[in-house]
């Protein structure tokens, strides 16, 4: 008779409370919750939800082996199903060789040469809203500025990627909708071990909301000019041959403009928060944008490093969800077939291990290029399904902060501590009120 093996550990974590497990202390406090879990129980902790369990794994190693070296084992499936009412089988749900084929259809339209091509546009769009900004500074208008980045970036995008202006209006509609659709994802996802057709509160409005974002992206399609080379011209040319359908074409639109607008307008809005904050780092800001061309983003590396130390401590989708499709090994703990696995981008961002200081916010930790190990940051996921998006993120935020730093000087409206609410994205609990002072 083979001696039998002795069942190997599973991860340590707390038990939370009868049939809810640590739900309710994730609802009021995620960011805390995970934290608190992470000092107390190590790199590799099991949290009991509802049902099920959520695995959460906080070292670097760990990302690196969900999101690049063991990526075919940590999946998007299960969890990701809980939004697919909003993306359909667009790019960030979309899995295997479906994934593979859209990946390739929209690759180029990312790539380098064709967002230069995008700059002048761009910066007519901030001039337009900077037009609002001086009479808002002239009347000491309060501004917020999460709503105000929402609408700026939403037309940014609208622009950069699909080459349609939306009105006032539509911008406004479609950042209020996505709000409400957003809210109910997030308690989809708080919910992930409940059945897919338990009815939840909000369905019916988040449904109402829907329907006016799909009313937008066949705007967006309808309006788009044919003869552009952009990732809407590569997406439609893939529809006109028949290697894509129409139907895969609203999800990638849907898709690209979320993803296009909601992270860059929570990064600016911390990012301005931020400079009012260490008013030293706003005067270097402004110093070198003084002495560079409008639109000549190389000439700004310290913006860049602001940006960077931003999307460190405030990286705006906090959490990264995969399901593991087999038994895994973390630091010797298992991990089950089927889990629901978390990295939290937040929380490996200020491990005290990686980050000197990591609750101080010090642009200066970017002048000697990225952290040692290469995945104690990672803002933008990793691996094969890294952001598509991250070239023109990062060049919208240095138009936007370069630009708008040549005349504004954001400032705090009211003295509340400003502090984290993590939800679908990482956003001010009570928002961020601004009033525009001159430079
Ligand atoms: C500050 C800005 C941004 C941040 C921090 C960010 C972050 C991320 C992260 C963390 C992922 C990986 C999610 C995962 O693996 O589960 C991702 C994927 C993605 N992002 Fe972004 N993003 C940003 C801007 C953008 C922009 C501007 C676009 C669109 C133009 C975009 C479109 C996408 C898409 C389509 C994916 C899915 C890619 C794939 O799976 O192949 N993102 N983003």
């Amino acid at each position: 008779m083979s001696p039998r093996a002795a069942p190997r550990p599973g991860p340590p974590g707390p038990r939370g409370v009868p049939l809810l497990g640590v739900l309710p202390q994730l609802a009021r406090d995620p960011l805390g919750t995970l934290a608190r879990a992470r000092d107390r129980y190590g790199d590799v902790v099991r949290l009991p939800v509802l049902s099920g369990a959520v695995y959460l794994l906080a070292h670097p190693d760990h990302v690196e082996r969900v999101l690049v070296t063991r990526n075919a084992n940590h999946w998007k499936g299960r969890l990701f199903g809980r939004a697919d009412f909003l993306f359909g089988n667009g790019l960030v749900l979309n899995d295997g060789e479906s994934w593979h084929a859209q990946r390739r259809v929209m690759q180029p339209g990312f790539h380098a040469d064709l967002l230069r091509t995008a700059v002048d546009a761009m910066l007519e769009v901030i001039e337009d809203h900077a037009r609002r900004w001086r009479l808002a500074r002239r009347d000491g208008t309060v501004l917020e500025f999460e709503s105000e980045m929402t609408v700026l970036t939403l037309d940014l995008m609208a622009t950069a990627m699909f080459g349609v202006r939306l009105g006032a209006d539509e911008l406004a509609t479609t950042g209020r909708a996505f709000g409400v659709v957003l809210e109910h994802v997030g308690l989809r996802f708080a919910t992930f071990t409940l059945p897919p057709a338990t009815p939840l509160p909000g369905r019916a409005r988040a449904l109402r909301a829907l329907a006016a974002l799909e009313e937008i992206v066949a705007r967006l399609v309808d309006r788009h000019d044919p003869a552009r080379t952009d990732v809407l011209g590569m997406l439609q040319q893939a529809v006109d041959t028949g290697a894509m359908s129409p139907r895969q074409l609203r999800d990638e639109v849907m898709t690209l403009l979320f993803g296009g607008y909601e992270a860059t307008a929570h990064t600016l809005a911390w990012t301005w928060h931020l400079l009012d904050r260490h008013p030293q780092v706003g005067d270097r800001v402004r110093a070198e944008v003084a002495a560079a061309c409008p639109g000549d983003v190389a000439a700004l590396p310290y913006t860049r490093q602001v940006l960077d130390e931003v999307l460190r401590l405030y990286p705006p989708f906090w959490e990264v969800l995969r399901s593991s499709r087999e038994t895994d090994e973390f630091d010797g703990h298992v991990v089950p077939g089927g889990a629901a696995i978390l990295l939290v981008p937040w929380l490996t961002h200020r491990l005290p291990e990686f980050w000197p200081d990591p609750s101080t916010f010090d642009p200066d930790r970017w002048a000697a290029g990225p952290p040692a190990h290469r995945h104690a940051y990672f803002p933008f996921g990793g691996g094969q399904r890294l952001c598509i998006g991250r070239p023109l993120a990062l060049l919208e935020m240095q138009l936007v902060v370069s630009q708008l730093s040549r005349e504004f000087r954001p400032r705090r409206a009211d003295r509340r501590p400003v502090r984290e609410r993590a939800r679908s994205t990482l956003r001010a609990r009570h928002g961020i009120r601004m009033v525009l002072d001159g430079t």
